[in-house]
């Protein structure tokens, strides 16, 4: 239930706190820092049903919402992802976008961090 304390990751939590400050440095221009608004893209929330960026992720970790890497990882391919969608490829977020995902991968799926990704018990 949700009045069950969230089960404490320490290790987890500390490695993606590591992590995010790390995928930030590969977005200078701060497209990915904050929600994306229906002001500065129109139609965005009818477009984009579930939206995500940096500042959420950081709450989440801060919350212990993510219990494992991959949970992590799937919310920086979903944040790139949307990016995709909505803008077109020849934009400068698509184009962005598209950059960040590979480069912020290689870093998630790195060797030195693999081992914080539970093997299936
Ligand atoms: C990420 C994204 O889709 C995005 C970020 C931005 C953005 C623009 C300026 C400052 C911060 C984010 C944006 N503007 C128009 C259309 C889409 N975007």
């Amino acid at each position: 239930t949700s009045l069950r304390p969230r089960q404490e990751r320490p290790a987890l939590q500390k490695l993606l706190e590591l992590l995010l400050p790390n995928l930030e440095r590969k977005d200078p221009r701060q497209f990915f820092a904050w929600p994306v608004t229906d002001s500065i893209a129109p139609g965005y929330s009818s477009i984009i049903t579930k939206p995500m960026d940096f500042s959420s992720m950081k709450q989440k970790i801060e919350d212990n919402q993510y219990r494992t890497l991959q949970e992590f990882t799937d919310d920086f391919v979903l944040m790139c992802n949307n990016a995709m969608t909505y803008n077109q490829p020849d934009t400068v977020y698509y184009k962005a976008a598209k950059r960040l995902l590979h480069t912020g991968l290689r870093t998630l799926t790195a060797e030195k961090v693999r081992p914080y990704v539970p093997t299936i018990s």
